[in-house]
């Protein structure tokens, strides 16, 4: 049973909302565990962001819902310990696959991992060893289509909430991007916007940086164009070939997508355009 919820809650900025929603949780003698709120201050007009975690009890949620909806309020209301149901796609590499499946293991945030799903065979052992489902999607240029909604197919049979791209080299249709709207996680191994695309490694060591990094993001049909969550970056230097930094890469890319994942599922994470406000 849940001890408390987690209200996510954006709108346009206008003194007392906070105080509005605090003192309705008060009223149903419901606690506040946590509160952050930002104010994105625009020329026009200032957008307010709020996150708080309380009690749970039998009328906060619906009181909640009734007075926020009248007040033109954008909100979520989470069970906070109820995992997120999440599809993990991969290519070939296991690393950022790996990582998120030994953390929830671990139980280190509210995540369930319902099934990985891979274009490729060779991760099939490691997964099906922990007890996890695994389904092979074949993905063709002239096939794309139809694997994709194999892909939904799947992710539908296990009432997925979350697909996390774990180094899933294939590009999603806007047709699947938007059927699975601000869903879908991925990461991209660089410091976006630097070096979109496939292949950023070999970019950077083209370029002589001296700092290479991981970006995870929302997709969306832009390719690594979508609402940046959490980013970091690792020293390089002239000895390092594209190679040594695609091995470099791998570790900040997999606690990348690891901090990123779990501030998703701990419900931190609020789009604002194609930007996010993430209260850690
Ligand atoms: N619509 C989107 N799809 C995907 C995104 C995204 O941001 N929007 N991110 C990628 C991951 N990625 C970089 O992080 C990436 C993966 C693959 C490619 C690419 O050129 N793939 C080729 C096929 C390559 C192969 O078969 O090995 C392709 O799809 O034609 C670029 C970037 C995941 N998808």
């Amino acid at each position: 049973m849940s001890k408390h919820y987690i209200l996510l809650a954006d709108c346009k900025d206008e003194i007392g909302i906070t105080s509005l929603i605090s003192t309705i949780i008060k009223d149903t003698n419901s606690n506040i565990f946590h509160l952050d709120h930002y104010t994105d201050v625009q020329e026009n007009e200032n957008h307010l962001y709020l996150r708080i975690e309380f009690d749970k009890n039998d009328e906060v949620k619906s009181l909640l819902e009734k007075e926020l909806t009248t007040k033109n309020i954008n909100f979520q209301i989470f069970d906070a310990e109820e995992k997120v149901k999440t599809a993990l796609l991969v290519s070939k590499e296991d690393h950022a696959l790996s990582e998120i499946i030994l953390r929830a293991n671990r139980q280190e945030f509210p995540i369930e991992i319902s099934c990985v799903i891979s274009n490729h065979e060779n991760n099939r052992k490691f997964v099906e060893d922990l007890g996890i489902p695994f389904h092979h999607v074949k993905v063709t240029k002239e096939t794309k289509r139809e694997s994709e909604d194999e892909i939904t197919r799947i992710c539908e049979s296990y009432d997925v909430d979350l697909l996390v791209l774990a180094k899933y080299m294939q590009i999603l249709s806007e047709v699947f991007v938007e059927r699975h709207h601000l869903k879908i996680i991925n990461i991209h191994h660089s410091f976006l916007p630097s070096f979109i695309g496939a292949n950023p490694y070999k970019q950077a060591y083209t370029r002589g940086v001296k700092l290479i990094g991981a970006t995870s993001h929302y997709v969306t049909e832009d390719l690594d164009a979508g609402p940046i969550i959490e980013q970091d970056v690792v020293r390089v230097n002239h000895r390092h070939s594209a190679q040594d930094m695609k091995h470099t890469g791998r570790h900040v890319e997999s606690q990348v997508l690891a901090r990123a994942v779990q501030w998703h599922c701990e419900h931190k994470v609020i789009v604002n355009g194609n930007k996010t406000v993430v209260f850690t």
